[in-house]
């Protein structure tokens, strides 16, 4: 918040009327010029000519004066906008570090040390960059080998075919990427893909309005004359989903987890765990190219996906609104996903820094649990350049069983020809390392059984394995990049809207709108919106519960307390309130 304060003093900010305000007239007499020629003895005519060739030139300067203001005009507006932006974004995805401090609660100390270590110091030092990443000073090497250039050797035997079904449509082949690795138990291979089919659109709708040009321009000009605190970004920087949505995202490889309740069913747990981490990395894949922001949904909204095509429900609901918090919770065919996040970020001028915090937990049927927590994320280029964002640091799987994991995920440098590494081992309870992890987050996952976390060895090796891959960009991308699964979160499948809760962020106007391309409808319902947001603080100092996830007793970390798909079932949404109308008097 400091280092935000001080860019923001550095930004000069001159009132609107002292920008729009016409350059004063220049008064540009020729007197002196008319008295001097005339001593000189000039004719008459002479003098009125030079004094035209005069005011020319005077005209000329003072036009291009003008030009020179409106420039200027409008660089200041640019550069106002891009702190607009920036403010916003901070307050989307962003709370009040002092805040979060002050609240670490038990579930926070749970997670790795070193990373609990990192976030103390944020209050004694903003300024001072503390990375995840490098701040890992473990025992083992921290060198990452080019995998790309491992990959791409002829040892490497996994690539090739993928596994395919024959139940999808060619569309959706692709879809379950498997080694074609013989050995492979056509069960296991088998595991998640058996789903029932169900009909989802593969493109979102074509937009009605024209698609609004790239320029900042066309945007700034309509919010010329507003003060900036009151400045909304347009609704252009969304996309189409919500964060609650977004956060299903993280699901889309839930095959990997049906593999893995598959794999510990029949007693092989390295396979199990092998599986968890390859899911753990498949959450970032949808990030690469996608430079949109969510829409920041209101205090009490949720999102629910019934997905019988994957085995699974996902349910999730804005718990808080300082700190902005999501809690969410899946079942799946022998699993259960839940967890809450919360970011916590840094600002660095041209980049903001993104730390997550919150415990995500995964549990088998059979009672083996998995708990990890997500690694920072990095947004780059902010004022000048393309943004892009970034993952690093190092991800601890931790299990209750025999293994766990390591993954490291490397920053990326300037000059990196090889980015979005992800490399792991797997140990067991005596240290050992059994297996070792390597891939991309936007790529693939592959494993081989032993350790060669260094690198050392990779030539002679003529066994790995894939464990995952991302599945292939969409027929018709939009300018939101959103991937193939993303696509389907925001559908109204037929009979959908009648079952929902009035509360589902399918349900949220100014998002459709901008899902339909009806820009300029979407901008007003999102700022009839967020005028209605500025109460939630209010809200929730009044003691605002949410309606299906609950804080532990003692814990900081939210629980579904359970009975949404309960009351979905009988229609029974008495209790939750019309957040997307207006505002009842009592409730102001
Ligand atoms: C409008 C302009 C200025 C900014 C656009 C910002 C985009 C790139 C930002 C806004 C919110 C961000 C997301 C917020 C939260 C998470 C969860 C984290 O565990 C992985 C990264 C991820 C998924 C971020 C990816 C980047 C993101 C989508």
């Amino acid at each position: 918040m400091e280092a935000l304060q001080a860019v923001k003093d550095m930004f000069p900010r001159m009132s609107n009327s002292e920008l729009m305000a016409p350059v004063d007239d220049v008064a540009v007499t020729t007197d002196k010029l008319r008295q001097q020629l005339l001593k000189e003895g000039v004719s008459e005519s002479a003098i009125q000519e030079s004094e035209l060739i005069m005011r020319n030139e005077f005209a000329s300067l003072q036009n291009q004066l003008m030009l020179l203001k409106q420039k200027h005009r409008m660089l200041m507006d640019t550069l106002r906008q891009l702190e607009t932006e920036k403010v916003d974004l901070e307050n989307t995805v962003v709370d009040e570090s002092q805040r979060q401090c002050k609240e670490v609660g038990p579930s926070a100390r749970l997670r790795q040390d070193k990373y609990s270590e990192a976030s103390a110091s944020e209050s004694e030092d903003d300024n001072e960059r503390v990375d995840a990443a490098e701040e890992d000073t473990d025992d083992e090497e921290n060198t990452f080998f080019d995998t790309r250039d491992f990959l791409s050797s002829s040892s490497f035997k996994s690539s090739g075919s993928d596994f395919r079904t024959s139940s999808f449509s060619s569309d959706d082949d692709d879809l379950y990427a498997y080694a074609s690795d013989e050995s492979v138990d056509p069960i296991i291979k088998f595991a998640g893909t058996k789903f029932p089919y169900v009909k989802r659109r593969k493109k979102l709708p074509n937009p009605i309005e024209k698609e609004k040009g790239v320029s900042l321009w066309s945007m700034i000009k309509d919010n010329i004359g507003k003060d900036l605190t009151k400045v909304c970004l347009p609704v252009y920087f969304n996309e189409p989903l919500s964060s609650l949505q977004k956060s299903f995202e993280d699901l889309e490889y839930s095959y990997l987890l049906d593999r893995a309740s598959e794999w510990g069913r029949r007693g092989d747990s390295l396979m199990r765990i092998l599986n968890v981490a390859a899911f753990a990395v498949s959450a970032y894949a949808s990030t690469e190219g996608r430079i949109c922001k969510p829409f920041n949904p209101l205090l009490g909204e949720t999102y629910e996906a019934e997905y019988p095509d994957k085995g699974l429900r996902f349910f999730s609901e804005k718990v808080s609104h300082h700190p902005m918090i999501i809690a969410c919770h899946c079942e799946g065919t022998g699993w259960k996903f839940s967890g809450d996040s919360n970011l916590k970020s840094k600002f660095w001028g041209r980049s903001i820094q993104l730390d997550p915090v919150g415990i995500l937990t995964l549990e088998f049927d059979d009672g083996e649990i998995f708990q990890w927590s997500k690694v920072t994320t990095s947004i780059y280029n902010l004022i000048l350049g393309k943004l892009y964002c970034d993952h690093y640091g190092t991800m601890r799987i931790q299990g209750n069983h025999n293994y766990s994991c390591k993954l490291k995920f490397k920053e990326q440098s300037i000059i990196d020809r090889n980015p979005h590494q992800v490399q792991g081992i797997v140990q067991d309870r005596s240290g050992k390392i059994v297996a070792t992890l390597f891939g991309k987050w936007d790529e693939n996952m592959h494993y081989v059984n032993g350790d060669f976390s260094s690198g050392k060895g990779f030539d002679s090796l003529s066994e790995a394995h894939l464990l995952w891959k991302r599945s292939k960009p969409p027929k018709d991308p939009t300018r939101y990049n959103l991937t193939r699964f993303a696509i389907t979160m925001n559908e109204l499948i037929p009979g959908l809207k009648d079952k929902l809760p009035p509360t589902d962020s399918r349900l949220r106007p100014d998002q459709r709108c901008l899902e339909n391309g009806e820009y300029d409808r979407a901008n007003s319902e999102k700022l009839r919106l967020e005028e209605r947001q500025r109460q939630a603080r209010k809200m929730q100092e009044r003691g605002w519960k949410p309606q299906w996830f609950a804080k532990e007793k003692g814990g900081d970390s939210y629980h579904y307390i359970g009975g949404y798909w309960e009351a979905r079932e009988k229609g029974k949404w008495e209790a939750c309130p019309d957040i997307f109308g207006h505002i009842p008097c009592d409730q102001m």
